[in-house]
Protein backbone atom coordinates (compact mmCIF):
# COMPACT_ATOMS: atom_id res chain seq x y z
CA UNK A 1 0.00 0.00 0.00
CA UNK A 2 1.27 3.63 -0.40
CA UNK A 3 1.84 5.75 2.57
CA UNK A 4 0.94 9.29 3.02
CA UNK A 5 1.64 10.78 6.44
CA UNK A 6 -0.61 13.53 7.25
CA UNK A 7 1.08 16.33 8.44
CA UNK A 8 -2.26 17.50 10.71
CA UNK A 9 -0.22 15.77 13.75
CA UNK A 10 3.22 16.94 12.45
CA UNK A 11 5.34 19.61 14.55
CA UNK A 12 4.22 23.04 12.81
CA UNK A 13 7.21 25.12 14.37
CA UNK A 14 9.11 22.31 12.29
CA UNK A 15 6.86 21.34 9.17
CA UNK A 16 9.52 21.08 6.96
CA UNK A 17 12.04 18.86 8.75
CA UNK A 18 8.69 16.74 9.60
CA UNK A 19 7.81 16.92 6.01
CA UNK A 20 11.43 15.72 5.49
CA UNK A 21 11.39 13.04 7.53
CA UNK A 22 8.94 11.22 6.08
CA UNK A 23 9.97 11.98 2.79
CA UNK A 24 13.48 10.86 3.62
CA UNK A 25 11.36 7.60 5.47
CA UNK A 26 9.77 6.25 2.36
CA UNK A 27 6.55 8.39 2.35
CA UNK A 28 4.51 7.90 -0.83
CA UNK A 29 2.60 11.29 -0.69
CA UNK A 30 1.91 13.90 1.35
CA UNK A 31 -1.66 14.53 3.02
CA UNK A 32 -2.40 18.04 3.46
CA UNK A 33 -5.70 18.70 5.28
CA UNK A 34 -7.39 21.81 4.38
CA UNK A 35 -10.06 22.58 6.85
CA UNK A 36 -12.33 25.85 6.90
CA UNK A 37 -14.44 25.58 10.32
CA UNK A 38 -17.38 25.51 8.80
CA UNK A 39 -17.49 22.24 6.61
CA UNK A 40 -15.55 20.87 9.52
CA UNK A 41 -15.45 22.24 13.72
CA UNK A 42 -11.33 22.50 12.90
CA UNK A 43 -9.43 25.27 10.92
CA UNK A 44 -5.84 24.17 9.53
CA UNK A 45 -3.74 24.89 6.40
CA UNK A 46 -4.01 27.26 3.71
CA UNK A 47 -2.61 28.05 -0.04
CA UNK A 48 0.16 29.60 1.38
CA UNK A 49 1.38 25.97 3.17
CA UNK A 50 0.73 24.16 0.41
CA UNK A 51 3.15 26.54 -2.08
CA UNK A 52 5.89 26.31 0.75
CA UNK A 53 6.01 22.85 1.37
CA UNK A 54 5.81 22.48 -2.69
CA UNK A 55 9.62 24.43 -2.91
CA UNK A 56 10.65 21.89 -0.96
CA UNK A 57 9.23 18.58 -1.53
CA UNK A 58 8.92 16.16 -4.27
CA UNK A 59 6.43 14.40 -2.64
CA UNK A 60 2.92 14.19 -4.27
CA UNK A 61 0.62 16.25 -2.27
CA UNK A 62 -2.57 15.02 -1.56
CA UNK A 63 -4.93 18.01 -0.24
CA UNK A 64 -7.87 16.93 1.43
CA UNK A 65 -10.61 19.64 0.68
CA UNK A 66 -12.80 19.64 3.57
CA UNK A 67 -14.45 22.90 2.74
CA UNK A 68 -17.74 24.39 1.67
CA UNK A 69 -17.99 24.97 -1.96
CA UNK A 70 -14.95 23.70 -2.79
CA UNK A 71 -15.40 25.19 -5.75
CA UNK A 72 -13.89 27.98 -5.28
CA UNK A 73 -10.57 26.93 -4.22
CA UNK A 74 -9.47 24.20 -6.69
CA UNK A 75 -7.99 26.47 -8.93
CA UNK A 76 -5.74 28.04 -6.02
CA UNK A 77 -4.96 24.74 -4.28
CA UNK A 78 -3.93 23.83 -8.06
CA UNK A 79 -1.56 27.10 -8.68
CA UNK A 80 -0.05 26.00 -5.43
CA UNK A 81 1.12 23.07 -5.99
CA UNK A 82 -1.33 20.29 -5.21
CA UNK A 83 -0.74 17.04 -7.29
CA UNK A 84 -4.34 15.52 -5.99
CA UNK A 85 -7.28 17.62 -5.04
CA UNK A 86 -10.03 16.05 -2.97
CA UNK A 87 -13.34 17.04 -3.17
CA UNK A 88 -16.12 15.80 -0.23
CA UNK A 89 -19.11 14.54 -1.86
CA UNK A 90 -21.03 16.32 1.48
CA UNK A 91 -19.58 19.64 0.75
CA UNK A 92 -21.44 21.22 -3.07
CA UNK A 93 -24.32 20.76 -4.44
CA UNK A 94 -22.51 20.22 -7.94
CA UNK A 95 -19.57 17.56 -6.77
CA UNK A 96 -19.56 16.65 -10.65
CA UNK A 97 -18.62 20.27 -11.97
CA UNK A 98 -16.14 20.26 -8.86
CA UNK A 99 -14.26 16.81 -10.57
CA UNK A 100 -14.44 18.38 -13.94
CA UNK A 101 -12.47 21.90 -12.34
CA UNK A 102 -9.82 19.81 -10.87
CA UNK A 103 -9.29 17.66 -14.58
CA UNK A 104 -9.11 20.85 -16.09
CA UNK A 105 -6.58 22.87 -13.71
CA UNK A 106 -4.37 19.82 -14.77
CA UNK A 107 -4.77 17.63 -11.46
CA UNK A 108 -5.77 13.50 -10.54
CA UNK A 109 -9.01 14.21 -8.92
CA UNK A 110 -10.59 12.53 -5.55
CA UNK A 111 -13.98 12.10 -4.05
CA UNK A 112 -14.35 11.85 -0.57
CA UNK A 113 -16.82 10.17 1.60
CA UNK A 114 -17.91 10.93 5.22
CA UNK A 115 -19.09 8.02 7.46
CA UNK A 116 -22.69 8.89 7.19
CA UNK A 117 -22.24 8.71 2.99
CA UNK A 118 -22.37 5.36 1.37
CA UNK A 119 -21.03 4.41 -2.08
CA UNK A 120 -24.29 4.19 -3.57
CA UNK A 121 -24.55 7.75 -3.43
CA UNK A 122 -21.11 7.77 -5.58
CA UNK A 123 -21.86 5.28 -8.04
CA UNK A 124 -22.43 7.62 -10.93
CA UNK A 125 -19.48 9.34 -10.52
CA UNK A 126 -16.88 6.63 -10.17
CA UNK A 127 -15.81 6.43 -13.78
CA UNK A 128 -14.60 10.21 -13.84
CA UNK A 129 -12.12 10.20 -10.34
CA UNK A 130 -8.39 8.57 -10.02
CA UNK A 131 -8.68 8.63 -6.34
CA UNK A 132 -11.68 7.52 -3.71
CA UNK A 133 -11.23 8.24 -0.18
CA UNK A 134 -13.04 6.62 2.45
CA UNK A 135 -12.99 8.43 5.53
CA UNK A 136 -12.83 6.03 8.61
CA UNK A 137 -13.30 8.91 11.36
CA UNK A 138 -15.78 11.81 11.17
CA UNK A 139 -13.83 14.57 8.92
CA UNK A 140 -12.03 17.51 10.95
CA UNK A 141 -9.82 15.86 13.84
CA UNK A 142 -6.46 13.81 13.98
CA UNK A 143 -6.06 10.69 16.63
CA UNK A 144 -9.11 9.68 16.79
CA UNK A 145 -10.38 6.22 16.74
CA UNK A 146 -10.74 3.62 13.23
CA UNK A 147 -14.54 3.30 12.70
CA UNK A 148 -14.44 -0.28 11.56
CA UNK A 149 -18.07 -0.40 9.92
CA UNK A 150 -16.07 1.92 7.10
CA UNK A 151 -14.76 -1.75 5.81
CA UNK A 152 -17.79 -2.37 3.71
CA UNK A 153 -17.23 0.57 1.83
CA UNK A 154 -13.80 -0.37 0.77
CA UNK A 155 -15.02 -4.03 -0.23
CA UNK A 156 -17.77 -2.18 -2.17
CA UNK A 157 -15.59 0.21 -4.54
CA UNK A 158 -13.36 -3.09 -5.26
CA UNK A 159 -16.09 -4.73 -6.39
CA UNK A 160 -17.09 -2.54 -8.73
CA UNK A 161 -13.74 -1.42 -9.81
CA UNK A 162 -12.87 -5.17 -10.93
CA UNK A 163 -16.53 -5.24 -12.33
CA UNK A 164 -16.10 -2.15 -14.09
CA UNK A 165 -12.79 -2.08 -15.41
CA UNK A 166 -12.06 1.36 -13.41
CA UNK A 167 -8.30 2.54 -12.27
CA UNK A 168 -9.17 4.62 -9.12
CA UNK A 169 -7.19 4.47 -5.73
CA UNK A 170 -8.99 3.55 -2.80
CA UNK A 171 -7.59 6.17 -0.58
CA UNK A 172 -8.63 5.25 3.98
CA UNK A 173 -8.14 8.37 6.31
CA UNK A 174 -8.93 7.99 9.81
CA UNK A 175 -7.59 6.02 13.01
CA UNK A 176 -4.93 4.49 10.41
CA UNK A 177 -2.16 2.47 12.32
CA UNK A 178 -0.63 -0.90 11.97
CA UNK A 179 -3.37 -3.07 13.01
CA UNK A 180 -6.23 -1.17 11.13
CA UNK A 181 -4.22 -0.90 8.10
CA UNK A 182 -4.25 -4.69 7.81
CA UNK A 183 -8.18 -4.39 7.78
CA UNK A 184 -8.67 -1.94 5.02
CA UNK A 185 -5.63 -3.42 2.97
CA UNK A 186 -7.37 -6.89 3.08
CA UNK A 187 -10.75 -5.26 2.22
CA UNK A 188 -8.98 -3.55 -1.11
CA UNK A 189 -7.61 0.12 -0.25
CA UNK A 190 -4.40 1.16 -1.67
CA UNK A 191 -3.46 4.42 -0.13
CA UNK A 192 -3.77 4.59 3.78
CA UNK A 193 -3.25 7.63 5.22
CA UNK A 194 -1.59 8.40 9.18
CA UNK A 195 -1.30 11.12 10.89
CA UNK A 196 -1.14 10.38 14.45
CA UNK A 197 0.42 7.02 14.70
CA UNK A 198 3.74 8.52 12.48
CA UNK A 199 3.96 11.95 13.77
CA UNK A 200 3.12 11.32 17.66
CA UNK A 201 5.86 9.65 17.81
CA UNK A 202 9.83 10.53 18.18
CA UNK A 203 10.71 8.50 15.33
CA UNK A 204 8.43 8.61 12.02
CA UNK A 205 10.43 6.86 10.25
CA UNK A 206 10.12 3.27 12.08
CA UNK A 207 5.90 4.20 11.88
CA UNK A 208 6.09 4.22 8.23
CA UNK A 209 7.86 1.17 8.09
CA UNK A 210 5.80 -0.63 10.48
CA UNK A 211 2.64 0.68 8.23
CA UNK A 212 4.93 -0.70 4.78
CA UNK A 213 5.38 -3.41 6.60
CA UNK A 214 1.44 -5.01 6.55
O1 LIG B 1 -8.71 14.25 7.32
C1 LIG B 1 -8.32 13.98 8.44
C2 LIG B 1 -9.11 14.35 9.64
O2 LIG B 1 -10.24 15.02 9.25
C3 LIG B 1 -7.10 13.19 8.56
O3 LIG B 1 -6.30 13.23 7.42
C4 LIG B 1 -6.32 13.19 9.84
O4 LIG B 1 -5.16 13.97 9.78
C5 LIG B 1 -5.95 11.76 10.18
O5 LIG B 1 -5.37 11.71 11.42
P1 LIG B 1 -5.18 10.35 12.22
O6 LIG B 1 -6.56 9.78 12.46
O7 LIG B 1 -4.35 9.44 11.34
O8 LIG B 1 -4.49 10.77 13.47
FE1 LIG C 1 -7.43 13.90 5.61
Amino acid sequence: MKIAPSILSADIANLGRDVKRVEQAGADYLHIDVMDGNFVPNLSFGTNVVRQLRGQSYLTFDVHLMVEHPESWIDEFAAAGADIIGVHYEATPHIHRALRMIHEAGKKAELVICPGTSVAMITDLLSDVEQVLVMTVDPGFGGQHFLPSMIHKIKQLAEIKAQQGFAYEIEVDGGINDQTIAQCKQAGATIAVAGSFVYNHETPAIQIQKLKAV
